[in-house]
Formats: C-alpha cells, sequence, structure tokens
C-alpha cells in the first residue's frame, strides 16, 4: 500500500483557515512531507487593510516556512489561493473558481472557525455550523474528491465527563436554530443565547457541536473524518520545537505570568491539563485523510486528539514547570517578577486578585498619572480578568476522552509512516515540552531575542530591589502609624521584642553550657 506522502503525490488539496494557528501548520508539513503534492488551494479572505495575495505572502515569509524554503525556494508555486469570505452566500468563490474546485480537489480540511468564547451566537452559527454546510454542499460537487476532514474540538461535547468518538446528538436541531434566528434582532439572541447554549460554556463549544451534527446529517456520500483536539499548544518537535503564534488557550496565560501580571488563577491542581501539541494534531489530521481516503470507512470516524487518558499531566505541574522556565529564561520588561500559582478556592482567589492584581495596578496607574502619563494597568488587568474568567472552565475539571481510532490509526501506518506522522503522545516529555512551549511564546509570540536574557534578569533583579525597598517603606510607615501611637501596639510590640529577646539569651546560654 501506497505510503502517506506517495499518496498525496499528484493530489490536489483544499484547505479553509489557512491562515490561522493550525492551518498554517497543515500547509508547512503537506509542502515539508508530500513534495509531490500538485496544489494546495486556499481559501483566504481580504483581511486588516491587506489584499489576499499580501496576506499569503506574508504568511510564507514567516519562519514557520524556512525548512519548506530550504528544501524548495519555490514551494510557493504549490499554494493557489481563492478569495472567499466564509460568512458570505456561496462562501463568496467566484463561478470560475468554483468551477476550478470542482474539477480538481481530491481532498479538502476544513480547518475555519471562530474560536472566540465570547463570540455573539449568531456570527458563530454563521461560521462554524452555516459555512461548514455551504462547504459541504461544494464538497457535493467535487468530481474526484476522496475525503472531508473537519477539524472538530474535544470540547463540542464538554457538557459529558466521559466523551466517546462518536457523534452525539444535537442540543437543538441545527436547521430550526438557524430559521429562527435569521429573523430575530442581535438584542433578542444575546438575551436569549445562555438558554439555548444550556449546560456548554459559550457559544464556541455549542456551534461546534452543532457543526459536527449537519455534517453527519448532510455528508450523503462524501468520505468523512472527524478531528477532535483539546487544548492545541506549541509545536513538540516539527518544524522546530515551541513555534506558537498566538494567545489563544494557554499561551496568553503563560505570557501573562512570565511578565509578572497574572499572580493567580482559578484551575485545579490535580486536573489534567490536556494540552495537544500542534504538530501532533496536524499529523494526524494528514493521516486520517490518508485512511478516509484509501479505506472509505463505513461511518464517519471522530478521532479525540489527546493527551490525557494517555500521557497525563496536570495544571499544578504546569504551573511549576512555565514559572521555572520563567524564572531561567525572562521576558524583557517585566511588570513583576513572576509568581503565579493556581488555587481551585474562589475566596483565595479573589483575595490574591484584591492584593497582587488590582492593588498593583492602582500605584502604578497613580505612578503614571502623576509622571504625566496616560494610565494602562488597570484597563490591562481587566481584559486579562476576562480572558481567565473564560478559561477558567476548562482549567478547573477533567474529562475522559476515548481515543481508540487514534491508536487504530497508528497501528495502520507503516513503520516510516509512524516516524513522519509521528502522534504518539506517549513520547512526549512534559517538562522539556513547557520549557520550549514558554521559549516559543518568547521568541514566536513576543518577538523577544534570547541574547537579551542578561538584560531581563537585570531587570527582574531591579523588580526585586524595588520590593524590597517598597516591603521596607511600607514596614516603616505602620511602624510609624500603628506602633509609635498607639500605647497598646507599643507594650506588645515590647513584649514580642522582650520574648524574641530572652528567647536569644537562652540559646545562647544553654549553648555555651553545653561547650
Ligand atoms: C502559570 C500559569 C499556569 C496556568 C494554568 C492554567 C491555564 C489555563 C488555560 C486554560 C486554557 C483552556 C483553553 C480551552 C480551549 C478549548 C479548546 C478549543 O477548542 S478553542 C481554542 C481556544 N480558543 C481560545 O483560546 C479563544 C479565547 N479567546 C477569546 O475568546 C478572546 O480572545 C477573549 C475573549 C479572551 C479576549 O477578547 P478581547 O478582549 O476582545 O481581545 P482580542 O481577542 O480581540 O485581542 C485583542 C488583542 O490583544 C491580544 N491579546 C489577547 N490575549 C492576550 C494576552 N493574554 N496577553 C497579551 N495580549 C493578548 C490579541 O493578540 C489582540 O492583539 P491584536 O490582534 O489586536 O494586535
Ligand atoms: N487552537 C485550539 O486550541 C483549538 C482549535 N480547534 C479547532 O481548530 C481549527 C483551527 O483553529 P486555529 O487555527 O487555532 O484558529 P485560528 O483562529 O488561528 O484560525 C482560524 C482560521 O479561520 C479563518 N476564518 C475565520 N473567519 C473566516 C471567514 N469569515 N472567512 C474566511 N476565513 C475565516 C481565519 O482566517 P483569517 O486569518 O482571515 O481570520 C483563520 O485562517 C478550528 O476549527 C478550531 O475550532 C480545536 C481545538 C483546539
Amino acid at each position: 500500500m501506497a505510503s502517506i506522502s506517495e499518496w498525496y503525490a499528484e493530489k490536489n488539496v483544499l484547505i479553509t483557515g489557512a491562515t490561522g494557528f493550525m492551518g498554517k501548520v497543515l500547509v508547512e508539513k503537506l509542502l515539508r512531507s508530500c513534495p509531490k503534492v500538485n496544489g494546495i488551494y486556499i481559501l483566504v479572505r481580504p483581511k486588516a487593510g491587506q489584499s489576499m495575495q499580501e496576506r499569503v505572502q506574508d504568511m510564507m515569509t514567516c519562519k514557520l516556512f524556512d525548512r519548506v524554503r530550504e528544501d524548495n525556494p519555490e514551494f510557493h508555486q504549490k499554494v493557489i489561493p481563492i478569495s472567499s469570505e466564509l460568512t458570505q452566500p456561496g462562501l463568496a468563490i467566484s463561478p470560475e473558481d468554483v468551477q476550478k474546485l470542482t474539477s480538481c480537489i481530491n481532498i479538502v480540511f476544513h480547518c475555519a472557525a471562530t474560536i472566540r468564547f465570547d463570540e455573539p451566537l449568531k456570527h458563530a452559527l454563521q461560521l462554524n455550523v452555516i459555512a461548514t454546510q455551504q462547504l459541504l454542499s461544494l464538497a457535493q460537487q467535487m468530481q474526484h474528491l476522496h475525503a472531508f476532514i473537519h477539524i472538530s474540538t474535544a470540547y463540542a461535547n464538554c457538557n459529558r465527563r466521559h466523551i466517546d468518538e462518536v457523534i452525539y446528538p444535537p442540543p437543538v436541531e441545527p436547521k430550526k436554530l438557524i430559521d429562527s434566528l435569521e429573523w430575530m434582532d442581535d438584542g433578542i439572541v444575546c438575551d436569549i443565547t445562555p438558554r439555548l447554549i444550556g449546560d456548554r460554556p459559550n457559544t464556541y463549544t455549542f456551534t461546534k457541536a452543532l457543526a459536527e451534527c449537519v455534517i453527519q446529517q448532510e455528508s450523503h456520500k462524501l468520505n468523512i473524518g472527524i478531528i477532535r483536539p483539546s487544548i492545541v499548544g506549541a509545536s513538540w518537535q516539527e518544524p522546530f520545537p515551541g513555534w506558537i503564534d498566538n494567545f489563544n488557550g494557554p499561551s496568553g496565560i503563560f505570557i501573562a505570568a512570565g511578565k509578572g501580571i497574572l499572580r493567580t488563577m482559578r484551575a485545579s491542581n490535580d486536573a489534567v491539563a490536556d494540552l495537544i501539541p500542534v504538530d501532533v494534531v496536524i499529523n494526524l489530521t494528514l493521516a486520517a485523510g490518508w485512511y478516509t481516503s484509501v479505506h472509505r470507512p463505513k461511518t464517519s470516524l471522530v478521532y479525540n486528539c489527546t493527551t490525557g487518558g494517555i500521557n497525563p499531566f496536570h495544571w499544578g505541574e504546569i504551573e511549576h514547570h512555565v514559572m521555572s522556565t520563567f524564572k531561567r529564561n525572562p521576558l524583557e520588561q517585566a511588570f513583576r517578577r513572576p509568581n503565579a500559582n493556581i488555587t481551585s478556592n474562589y475566596l483565595m482567589n479573589q483575595y490574591w486578585i484584591l492584593v497582587s492584581h488590582k492593588f498593583p495596578a492602582f500605584i502604578y496607574d497613580l505612578f503614571l498619572r502623576l509622571s504625566g502619563q496616560k494610565p494602562q494597568m488597570t484597563r490591562i488587568f481587566n481584559r486579562l480578568h476576562k480572558a481567565i474568567g473564560l478559561l477558567e472552565y476548562f482549567s478547573s475539571q477533567d474529562w475522559e476522552w476515548k481515543s481508540d481510532n487514534m491508536h487504530m490509526l497508528m497501528s495502520e501506518l507503516s513503520p516510516e509512516d509512524r516516524k513522519t506522522y509521528n502522534f504518539d503522545v506517549r513520547q512526549l516529555n512534559w517538562p522539556e515540552y513547557i520549557e520550549n512551549y514558554c521559549i516559543g511564546t518568547k521568541k514566536y509570540v513576543l518577538n523577544e531575542d534570547m541574547s537579551d536574557i542578561p538584560a531581563a534578569r537585570q531587570h527582574l533583579r531591579k523588580l526585586r530591589n524595588i520590593r524590597y525597598t517598597f516591603n521596607t517603606v511600607l514596614l516603616v510607615f505602620i511602624w510609624r502609624v500603628f506602633i509609635a501611637r498607639s500605647q497598646m501596639a507599643r507594650n506588645i510590640w515590647y513584649f514580642v521584642v522582650s520574648l524574641c529577646f530572652k528567647f536569644l539569651s537562652y540559646f545562647r546560654a544553654s549553648s555555651t553550657l553545653s561547650q
């Protein structure tokens, strides 16, 4: 049987969400491991004043593509951008492009989605469900299509504790919801959203669950594979360790902790931190594309792509390794020395938010105001609190995912493919991975140079001295206010000092006697 790379040779691949975090890694891996792939068609929209072509050019000059560039400097010729806005009717693809895609595409990878947790329901539905429906209908017209691979999320069914590799019945019939939301104005939809999403924490997980149902209902004769990754983190090995380019999920939390901004967060020390490296997800996705095309399973296979059941690691351990990495490799211009703690206790967390977040932010903003600058720290903390408020749900509890299909797929690969498309997370060394992840956020998200680490350490020493000075001043202040002015406080103070003195004399006397 052909190896995975051989199978992709001469094939035309369509990818949505190719400009996103996972999409980019998918394009890179395809180009690097399947150099004979015929064409990679990517659906891209213009954004933030940049045309589609400019965006694709920018994407391909990114460091992620360095290895591919070395192997084949002309690699960009294989990437064919197609203008598309997924929220528009017909995905806003021109008739000529539709004609091109339907006649040549052999496999579709659907990665595009809105992954924001606070997305208004109508927009999340439009992108995560209706666009999926439209892409399926385009796929139905493709004359040489072998497989359609949909990227879902392991948290689509996070209202369940144990999650099998099946598509669960929808919380509400997607078609009915689409029809009813169509005539409602945004205000009404906003009001009824909590009732609609029920026991799911946000519109993201709700609409991803609906998308899976739409796929099941409307796939007809297509060969479908559904990949459900858990919390996708920086790359483990490929194209190099620690590649990450965004603040999503834990990355923003790690950065905020490394900058000394985040000091406390509600999370359970003992809960499994189900992180999965992005290269593992992409390797599994490509392997699933090959398997679905070659074996054409009778029913759509769902692949839970998680680590918790295979090689578990916990939030408490993550906290420890993140902190120790950032102490050894500090981020530049930290606000305070990194020292974040997680706690599952609500009151404790509120206390530390007040003492370690709100109070320092107030003092710093006061200082900025007094020195004629614009205050900014309170605003940053408000944003941070909003973000952690949305993430806490995922860091405070555990889920159990079945991963039989991931194991089955691994057993179907040749020894060579198992190396090239490695998704065996038993081999993952967590401390090493977390260290590379944190360094990756420094290098690739914050664009900080590793050669500046001595200066960053010097800055931390300066912060430590400021803290010592501040604490001493505070102590003297307390002394002046409470001790010097109140007879009772003075008496207590003298009592404590004389007690210490007595203990000291006693120990000195007993040590002289014993000599
Ligand atoms: C040591 C500690 C140990 C910790 C242990 C605990 C860790 C717990 C972590 C738990 C993670 C759980 C994740 C669960 C994931 C489910 C998996 C998935 O399927 S889905 C995948 C997961 N999906 C997600 O993770 C999505 C979650 N994110 C969201 O929903 C939204 O971003 C938001 C509501 C949090 C903030 O909305 P909003 O306030 O409107 O802000 P915008 O977004 O508009 O960004 C504005 C600008 O700020 C930038 N920036 C952003 N963050 C940070 C930061 N932390 N800092 C600095 N900067 C940051 C951002 O780049 C942007 O810059 P620019 O482009 O303007 O230049
Ligand atoms: N990151 C994670 O932790 C996890 C992600 N997933 C799933 O993986 C997939 C990819 O996620 P990730 O790469 O992190 O997400 P990103 O937000 O990084 O990428 C989203 C992609 O979708 C595209 N997109 C969004 N809206 C539109 C639109 N209206 N028209 C055209 N394209 C659009 C974006 O294009 P543009 O650049 O133009 O905005 C971008 O390419 C998603 O399906 C997500 O649900 C699952 C589990 C975890």
